[in-house]
């Protein structure tokens, strides 16, 4: 089993192909930037961070190979393929915040007349290398921070019991996870007590990639179908909800897997805190509220078959969004590498 999602060395990069888990571990060798567009639109990865990472790390495998020695023209290259990237998938915002942050480098190595073009494709190269250990890193600071709010707002010092949907953990990131980072700080704190995860319908990716994950780290858990949340939240006492994020405007309103935003009304109904676990490069201060987030639809035979086998009716119409967005109101912090934040107080990270 492996739950390594990206393997990397420089000039090199494989994706392990989600599409196939949990029954078949496969790698994907992709060997530039139509590679990494085609495992991201076809979510053979998937996750926000994830496919940040694995979109910039196919231009890095590219321009390793590329003895290009002209910068004004690498620096054009980079912003056209960056911008191609970016549009694989449209609701996660890492992507397109990596591409801006590495259109700017770019920019300014291509400026920069003491700078070499061998020294332009190291340093970009590098810095999008630098993008894997930073993840990890931000993840295991979002599974303290989470760890330690879920702890500090439970009574006493017993275990806790955690619902999540979708897939958060070591196969959307670069490892560790997000939402699933705070179950394993939970876990490594001895102080969960069991975790509730939802198949997350049509991709099922918590029946096929959390529950992997889960069983993989003997982490106690329990597979519940999507519409047993309410049931569950009314019969079990749930301690919190931690799921991820693809894209958190500015306040706080936030894009996730679709089915998180009925999961938060059913906290809301049962008075479950319910938190968004996210790094900041899925918030997107540039958006003033979650009404213009744009939500992906995506192919409704995702709906209609599992595999090759159809399971709804031939001629029925489908409507598959993707993500849905949980207005800030719903939610209860949002818990990310810097701390845990008020959704109406992400302003306030920047001095952190
Ligand atoms: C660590 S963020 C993962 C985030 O991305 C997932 O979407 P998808 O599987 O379609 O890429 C889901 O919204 C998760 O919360």
């Amino acid at each position: 089993m492996s739950l390594e999602s990206i393997r990397y060395t420089r000039g090199s990069l494989d994706i392990l192909d989600q599409l196939l888990l949990p029954l078949q571990t496969r790698y994907v060798k992709v060997e530039g930037v139509e590679d990494g567009w085609k495992v991201i639109n076809k979510m053979q990865v998937r996750g926000a961070p994830a496919i940040a990472i694995v979109g910039c790390l196919s231009l890095a495998v590219e321009l390793e190979k590329d003895n290009n020695s002209d910068k004004k023209v690498m620096r054009q290259e980079i912003e056209g393929k960056l911008n191609y990237l970016v549009s694989a998938r449209p609701t996660a915002v890492n992507i397109k915040l990596a591409a801006d942050e590495l259109i700017n480098l770019a920019n300014s190595l291509s400026a920069d007349e003491t700078v070499t073009p061998e020294e332009f494709k190291e340093r970009f190269i590098s810095r999008i290398e630098g993008m894997l250990t930073k993840d990890i890193e931000d993840n295991k600071a979002i599974g303290r921070y989470g760890c330690e709010a879920i702890l500090k707002n439970c009574e006493g010092d017993g275990p806790v019991r955690i619902l999540t949907h979708c897939n958060t953990g070591s196969l959307a990131t670069a490892g560790y996870g997000t939402a699933l980072g705070v179950i394993r700080s939970l876990q490594e704190s001895k102080r969960l007590d069991h975790v509730y995860c939802t198949e997350t319908r049509p991709y099922n990716q918590g029946a096929r990639l959390t529950a992997y994950e889960l069983v993989h780290e003997k982490i106690p858990s329990t597979l519940i179908v999507d519409s047993v949340v309410s049931a569950l939240m009314n019969s079990r006492r749930i301690t919190a909800v931690v799921v991820g994020a693809d894209r958190v405007a500015a306040n706080g309103d936030t894009a996730n897997k679709i089915g998180t935003y009925q999961i938060a009304i059913a906290a809301k109904h049962h008075g479950v805190p319910f938190y968004i676990a996210a790094p900041l490069t899925s918030i997107d201060m540039s958006l003033t509220s979650g009404e213009r987030i744009k939500i992906e639809e995506r192919p409704e035979r995702e709906m209609t078959h599992v595999g090759v086998h159809r399971i709804a009716a031939p001629g029925i119409n489908c409507w598959n969004p993707s993500f849905d967005v949980t207005p800030a109101a719903l939610i209860t912090g949002i818990i990310t590498e810097k701390g845990v934040f008020a959704p109406d107080k992400l302003s306030e990270i920047e001095s952190k």
